[in-house]
């Protein structure tokens, strides 16, 4: 006699929201996406935009099947993992679900905690607060600097040294003070044409 075990995953995740949308962000900038925002940060950035995410124990645990099913409901097949700060979880589950179902895993990390999951775009945000492992600058296909204040462009520049020969360059502007950094943004990437702007388009768009 013959036994068939069916593997469904047990594990969970803290999960803050999901939605299906465009990444606004980046190199994928204007592409349709699943995000998948996960719960817990102990990084800190005084500037964040989501700080409701950062205590892990204020979201409901959810089962990645759960997770999983849902994201393959839409026709996207880009599923971009975030938070808080994706990488104090264990995604090996995750990433192995999700590219069980076609998607192609992207992850927005600020690098400072050990990367798992198999990812097929890593997006690392380094700060201040809490720095980026060396492992994760290296792996890392597009470095997105958050431009806070005129000290930044030196400190990104560090970060760009650190990463791979082949990873896409990009300034953003911190949202509140996009007023005096993106002009200050737009000359830097005038004379150093190796950085690409980022806008957070999804802000004046209105879309989640
Ligand atoms: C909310 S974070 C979550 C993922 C991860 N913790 C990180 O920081 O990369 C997602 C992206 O938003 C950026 N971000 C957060 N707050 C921002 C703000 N006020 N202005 C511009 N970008 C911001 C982060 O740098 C990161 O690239
Ligand atoms: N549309 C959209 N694009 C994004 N790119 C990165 C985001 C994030 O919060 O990680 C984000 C987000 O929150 N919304
Ligand atoms: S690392 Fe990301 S989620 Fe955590 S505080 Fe900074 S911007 Fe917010
Ligand atoms: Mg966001």
């Amino acid at each position: 006699m013959s036994v068939t075990t069916i593997n469904i995953s047990t594990d969970t995740l803290p999960l803050m929201e999901r939605f299906y949308t465009i990444q606004g962000e980046g190199y994928h900038q204007g592409r349709a996406a699943y995000f998948i925002r996960l719960g817990g940060c102990d990084v800190g950035c005084v500037w964040c935009d989501v700080k409701d995410s950062w205590d892990a124990d204020k979201h409901p645990q959810v089962a990645v099947s759960d997770i999983v099913t849902e994201a393959a409901a839409y026709p996207g097949r880009i599923a971009v993992v975030t938070g808080g700060e994706p990488l104090l979880h264990n995604l090996d589950a995750l990433t192995r679900s999700l590219h069980k179902q076609g998607f192609h895993t992207h992850i927005e990390t600020s690098g400072s905690s050990p990367l798992s999951g198999k990812w097929d775009w890593i997006t690392l945000s380094p700060k201040k607060f809490k720095a980026p492992l060396p492992e994760i600058c290296k792996a890392a296909h597009e470095l997105k600097v958050v431009i806070f204040n005129k000290t930044d462009f030196a400190w990104a520049e560090k970060y760009a040294a650190l990463a791979g020969k082949h990873c896409k360059l990009y300034l953003q502007p911190e949202w509140e003070r996009s007023a005096e950094m993106t002009p200050l943004i737009t000359e830097y990437i005038k004379d150093h044409p190796e950085w690409t702007m980022s806008l957070q388009i999804h802000k004046y768009i209105n879309v989640p």
